[in-house]
């Protein structure tokens, strides 16, 4: 037990941390602009996680967890739309934005590893845009044919130029901005954590991502203040830490004191990326959401009904939501319950937009609306965070409504139901 307890803790303080692999004496101006971020374990998780999936399939997954998804997953709103409609209408905006002159569906009997069916795309474009979409394809698995994938490419060695022999102006981003980056997505200023000195709109800029580590105050950031001007020399307190995390190349589209003063807009246009998958920024709105697959199969695995009533706890932004109640055809009631009013609201723009009907939503702490055995039955709605915790969950470190999930209370104390 209290091995378990340890384990626990471990994972919580230091699970890993992102690390460069290049040593300050290797480093030169050649080699420096590169996105090859390693993870480092904590000693005694990597030796569980070795012991559980064997060193060559644990390093795989390291590695993998320091890259993006090469794929984007889109739900296809069955209530507005087919898969096929979708492709086609995909391909015709791909084409549009130039990523694609010529884009046709190959047939769509060729079944890929993942077991996916895939559409690949022959293409005419520049090789640019040849590197961005691999192909479209509708997952295969029995049922979730709602299912399209689009798969991006990457890693891709970027051009950073020479700007006339010296180095590039710098931007470094938050790791959620550079996360949807790589997704596609522009950077937008609140996304901006440092820049050089003198960027003006305009300038190239060599865009690097700032990741958090575990600090000596226990705490988990980035140890950089928001404003931080890069001098992008060695005297840089930030400069070697960046080396390895380069994410691409842009264009300055304000100055660097615009970045820091206004609170919107793109702050740079990344015009080349280590990994390219298209945006789907507002992109058939209604007909499509963009969801991880983990997420849509969960909601196909409850294998929810037309005219069954359903409850979903912590609902918002309503992705699981949305796909149950399309999987009930908009028929019966999907329960949305979240804590924040605003996201609240947000489960019902989502719902409006997607054409459903069926999705009731409140402003509620789901803490406060699970109840045990005879406490539910003379006190609804009375929990208190408090009574999901006992000294033991407190050692765990797991409370609130995770508590709540993963134990239960009998005339025993607590347990795992
Ligand atoms: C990861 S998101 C859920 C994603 C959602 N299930 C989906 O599939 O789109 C977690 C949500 O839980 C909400 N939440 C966290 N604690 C809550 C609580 N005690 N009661 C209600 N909502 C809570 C947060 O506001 C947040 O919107």
């Amino acid at each position: 037990m209290q091995k378990g307890r340890d384990f626990i803790k471990a994972i919580r303080r230091s699970f890993f941390t992102l690390h460069s692999n290049t040593s300050i004496s290797q480093m030169d101006q050649s080699t420096r602009y590169r996105y090859s971020p390693t993870l480092k374990w904590n000693p005694m998780v990597e030796e569980y996680f070795i012991k559980v999936y064997g060193a060559d399939h644990f390093s795989r997954i390291s590695t993998a967890l320091t890259r993006p998804s090469c794929y984007s997953c889109i739900r296809v709103n069955t209530l507005k739309s087919t898969s096929d409609a979708i492709i086609e209408k995909l391909l015709e905006i791909f084409k549009e934005r130039g990523m694609h002159n010529v884009a046709v569906l190959e047939s769509s009997t060729t079944w890929e590893p993942d077991n996916c069916c895939k559409a690949t795309l022959k293409c005419t474009g520049s090789a640019e845009s040849l590197k961005t979409i691999k192909s479209i394809s509708k997952c295969q698995f029995p049922g979730l044919d709602y299912v399209v994938f689009v798969k991006g490419s990457g890693p891709h060695a970027i051009h950073y130029g020479d700007n006339e022999g010296k180095p590039l102006k710098e931007v470094i981003v938050s790791r959620k901005c550079a996360e949807a980056v790589l997704r596609g997505a522009q950077v937008y200023v609140p996304g901006v954590l440092a820049c050089s000195a003198h960027v003006e709109r305009g300038d190239a800029v060599a865009v690097s991502v700032a990741v958090e580590q575990y600090g000596p105050d226990g705490g988990w950031g980035v140890a950089m203040t928001r404003g931080t001007v890069l001098q992008g020399s060695q005297e840089d307190p930030y400069y070697f830490e960046r080396d390895g995390f380069y994410i691409g190349q842009a264009t300055a589209m304000m100055s660097r004191a615009g970045m820091f003063r206004v609170t919107e807009g793109v702050a740079v246009d990344m015009k080349e990326r280590v990994y390219r998958l298209p945006s789907f920024y507002n992109l058939l709105e209604g007909e499509i959401f963009l969801q991880n697959l983990p997420s849509i199969i969960t909601a196909h695995a409850l294998d929810p009904q037309p005219g069954e009533r359903i409850l979903d706890m912590c609902a918002a932004p309503g992705g699981k939501t949305t796909a149950i109640a399309s999987l009930m055809k908009d028929k019966g009631e999907v329960v949305a319950v979240d804590r924040s009013h605003n996201k609240v609201l947000g489960i019902q723009k989502l719902a409006a937009e997607m054409g459903l009907s069926c999705i009731t939503t409140y402003k509620l702490d789901a803490l406060k609306s699970v109840c045990h055995g005879a406490e539910s039955d003379s006190l609804p709605n009375t929990c208190s965070a408090e009574d999901a915790r006992t000294p033991d969950l407190l050692s765990t470190g797991i409370d609130g409504f995770d508590a709540k999930l993963l134990f239960e209370k009998n005339s025993e104390g607590w347990s795992v139901p």
